[in-house]
């Protein structure tokens, strides 16, 4: 299993954002506007749903692939941190108590 991140992706697409290096696709993305991203993102949530519905395994992970790319990117160019997401999602896990479960030690506290 690979050891890369959505972390990891994230840092790359900030600084690819914030590059004016015209052979950048993301660079050329967050110059086009959250509006022009959206429309992107739209369109790879709707490419990885036929993926899931009538493609095979490899063909929906690359489609899974590009959607969280362009989501990272909408995110970037919006100003919302990764970590803001993955801090809504660890709190959803707490609510539901199954942290040790998910890997993690139980936050704690009362
Ligand atoms: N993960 C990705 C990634 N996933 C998808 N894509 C690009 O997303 C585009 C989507 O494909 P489409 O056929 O729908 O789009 P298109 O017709 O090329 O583009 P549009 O004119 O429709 O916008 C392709 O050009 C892909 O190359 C990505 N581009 C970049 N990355 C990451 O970003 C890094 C930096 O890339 P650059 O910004 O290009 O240097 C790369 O090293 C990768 O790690």
């Amino acid at each position: 299993m690979s050891d890369f991140t959505l972390a990891a992706l994230d840092a790359i697409v900030a600084a690819r954002a914030g590059s004016a290096d015209p052979a950048s696709y993301t660079a050329r993305l967050a110059a086009g506007g959250v509006s022009r991203a959206s429309k992107k993102l739209g369109e790879e949530a709707v490419e990885t749903v036929i993926a899931a519905l009538s493609e095979d395994d490899k063909a929906l992970a690359g489609e899974a692939a590009d959607l969280l790319y362009h989501l990272l990117v909408v995110l970037r160019i919006r100003g919302v941190p990764l970590a803001s997401v993955m801090a809504e999602l660890e709190g959803r896990t707490a609510q539901t108590g199954l942290e040790e479960k998910a890997g993690r030690p139980a936050s704690g506290g009362a």
